[in-house]
């Protein structure tokens, strides 16, 4: 038995410890000379015939429950069938001392991946009791004692569980899970996205069109004009953490609510993933240095403070992907380095891909990549541009705008060229 801190919550939990030649198997898994916590439902393997399907006795060790919930800690107990019925003096604690949650394996089946990140993978999941489909954003695991990443995933939660817009995944629930003595796992429930991200259908179609590229990016920016008047910078605005909601076509005679694919009736664009997003709160400038380099903000690079704008530089380097389907800093255009690119400011509209492209797109796109995030439009000014209207746009955008002749081997891979490789 192992008494453990998990997430500011002491619980009393049965730890594996392998010390046999033939090994311990949980699950199908050897845990080779490691320590493992065991969970309700897990299936414990050793010797030659010794299984058993293991479950906490209700209130006994259950990693789900504080260890102020109702029952003992005998270790005898662990092996045994729940208690059905409580004596009225349990029952009575139990209403005082409700657990803080159940463990995510009691509440959700864990399917098939989804996706995996730099910090997570993501997992389909069904919840037991209601059915419903959700997606479940699993953690590497992390050693127990590290309280700055500990607070990083409370804040994650906060900021979650605060937001509420048709155009950014709604965060449900949330769980710590531990995995071994010195060890937790973070879970996120989050409303689960079907039809994958904005990178796949540009990988997929190499640039998007003008009309359906306008489209999905006003969605986008509802969505940042919503995070950033709750003061949240997202931080890590790529195609890869936007996902799309499709709603594809039934009947042939259905009409279109947008400029589409045939086969699809209606996109609703879903802004996703906060593992680095934080609140600006008061201070209106905080200083980590996050996020994809090709999509990364000058003054991120730079370590100095930073607003909101880093969002709208990441968004005008989204924008000009879709577009011409390759990012505007790159190595392949250096030197100099891609760094050096974007420190600078330095990129330029290539012809013949930006042939065809309205010049007020390129007119946001050229006031989104401003180095000086004071310059750098917000997203108030980028919602009312003109290319987003068509009536304004020929007597506002001034005609001084370039496409460049290069030599096509300096023009960087599209994604779709990428991914073939
Ligand atoms: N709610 C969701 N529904 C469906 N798929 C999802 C959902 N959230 C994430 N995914 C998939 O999982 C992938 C990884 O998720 P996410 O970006 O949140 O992880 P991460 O480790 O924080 O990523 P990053 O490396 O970008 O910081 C996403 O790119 C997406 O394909």
């Amino acid at each position: 038995m192992l008494e453990m801190d998990v997430d500011g919550v002491k619980r009393t939990l049965l730890n594996i410890v392998d010390k046999s030649r033939n090994g311990t198997f949980i699950n199908g898994n050897r845990i080779v000379k490691k320590d493992s916590i065991l969970k309700n439902g897990d299936k414990l393997v050793f010797g030659k015939s010794c299984s058993f399907l293991f479950k906490y006795i209700s209130g006994q060790g259950d990693p789900s429950r504080p260890q102020n919930t109702v029952g003992t800690r005998s270790e005898e107990g662990v092996f045994k069938k729940p208690k059905v019925g409580l004596s009225s003096s349990e029952a009575g604690t139990r209403k005082l001392l409700k657990p803080k949650s159940q463990s995510v394996f009691d509440k959700y089946i864990i399917g098939k991946g989804l996706g995996v990140g730099h910090y997570a993978t993501v997992r389909e999941g069904v919840n037991k009791s209601t059915e419903e489909v959700v997606a479940i954003k699993i953690f590497h695991p992390q050693q127990n004692d590290d309280q700055k990443k500990n607070k990083q995933f409370r804040e994650e939660i906060d900021i979650l569980m605060r937001v509420n817009h048709p155009n950014i995944v709604k965060l449900l629930d949330s769980y710590v899970e531990p995995v071994s003595k010195a060890q937790i796992q973070k879970y996120l429930i989050l409303e689960k996205i079907d039809d994958g991200e904005l990178f796949d259908r540009i990988v997929r179609k190499t640039h998007l069109r003008q009309d359906e590229t306008k489209a999905l990016f006003k969605q986008i920016l509802t969505g940042l004009q919503y995070l950033h008047g709750l003061n949240i910078i997202h931080r890590d605005i790529k195609p890869e953490n936007i996902l799309l909601d499709i709603k594809r076509r039934k009947h042939p005679e259905e009409l279109q609510n947008g400029p589409w694919d045939d086969d699809e009736i209606d996109i609703q664009v879903k802004i996703a993933d906060f593992g680095l997003a934080k609140f600006t709160g008061e201070i209106q400038f905080t200083n980590t240095l996050c996020g994809t380099p090709s999509y990364v903000a000058p003054e991120v690079l730079k370590k100095t403070d930073y607003s909101s704008k880093v969002d709208m530089w990441s968004a005008g380097v989204l924008l000009y992907v879709c577009l011409c389907g390759f990012p505007p800093f790159s190595e392949t255009l250096g030197p100099p380095s891609l760094k050096e690119q974007i420190a600078q400011g330095s990129f330029a509209f290539y012809s013949p891909y930006w042939d065809d492209i309205e010049d007020s797109a390129l007119h946001l796109i050229t006031h989104l990549l401003v180095v000086n995030p004071a310059d750098r439009y917000s997203v108030d000014d980028t919602m009312v541009h003109p290319w987003f209207d068509h009536s304004a746009q020929s007597s506002t955008i001034s005609s001084d705008i370039e496409r460049l002749q290069v030599s096509p081997a300096k023009i960087p891979k599209t994604y779709s060229e990428l991914s073939q490789v």
